[in-house]
């Protein structure tokens, strides 16, 4: 992890029409390091990233991607500067194949075929089980294979923000600790990482940062080896502020 910071959020503000669901959400995310957002159902984290993506909009408080504040950048344009958001349920190309998901992937960049081959060898080398079945239609892979691959199509755009919104759903935990290797492996790539998870201990793990919140508040934040199991329950059923 670098000390340049990728992504500041502050004091983030935002909801649904006149509902209000973040009300204070702060956090950090650094080049090469992670950061994991934790918070029960409904605590506002989805929102949160739909609000740091451009797709809902900012009512207060503060987003700052790559030093610059967004306002009101549309999500298209996010994306054309390096933010790269696998949400919640990805699916993948079920009919395709592993490369041709992957190729997809590619597209936003405006880069031909060839040029893209590079890209997806690069993935190959990070999920070497998408390599060993490019051929294959993604159908005949498991969840967690499947996961890996929303992951690097998402790659294939050369992010420099990567947000993933709990790629652990619906997973086994064994599954779950390989998938939280695969992403803990990308910091070696120098992207920073946003991860939203229900799986706290194995993602607290991979993690350079923490930050909970509860009823749309940040109410715990910081380094991830300063942060106890005791602080994340209390902030989990406590909701105190730290
Ligand atoms: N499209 C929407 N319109 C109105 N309210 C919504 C919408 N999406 C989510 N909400 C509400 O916003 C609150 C926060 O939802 P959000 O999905 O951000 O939570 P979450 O922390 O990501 O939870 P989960 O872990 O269950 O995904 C919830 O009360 C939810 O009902």
């Amino acid at each position: 992890m670098t000390d340049e910071i990728v992504l500041e959020v502050e004091h983030l503000q935002t909801g649904y029409g006149d509902l209000k669901v973040v009300r204070d959400v702060s956090l950090t995310v650094r080049a090469g390091g992670i950061t994991v957002l934790l918070g029960r159902n409904g605590a506002g984290k989805t929102t949160t990233l739909r609000a740091i993506t451009g797709l809902n909009r900012t009512t207060g408080g503060d987003v700052r991607y790559l030093g610059e504040p967004l306002g009101d950048v549309p999500p298209h344009r996010r994306v054309g500067r390096g933010m790269s958001y696998v949400q919640e349920g990805k699916r993948v190309f079920h009919e395709l194949t592993i490369e041709q998901n992957l190729l997809l992937g590619g597209l936003s960049t405006g880069k031909r075929k060839r040029a893209l081959a590079g890209s997806v060898q690069e993935i190959y080398e990070l999920f070497p089980i998408l390599g060993d079945k490019r051929s294959l239609p993604a159908a005949s892979m498991s969840g967690g294979q499947q996961q890996m691959l929303a992951i690097g199509q998402a790659l294939m755009a050369k992010p420099k923000l990567l947000i993933l919104d709990e790629p652990s759903q619906g997973l086994a935990p064994v599954i779950v600790k390989e998938v939280m290797e695969r992403v803990h492996a990308l910091k070696a790539t120098g992207i920073g990482i946003l991860l939203v998870e229900q799986a706290v201990q194995d993602s607290v793990a991979i993690a350079d940062d923490v930050s909970v919140i509860e009823m749309g508040r940040t109410v715990l934040a910081g380094a991830a080896d300063s942060v106890t199991l005791d602080d994340l329950q209390r902030a989990y059923f406590g909701g105190t502020a730290a």
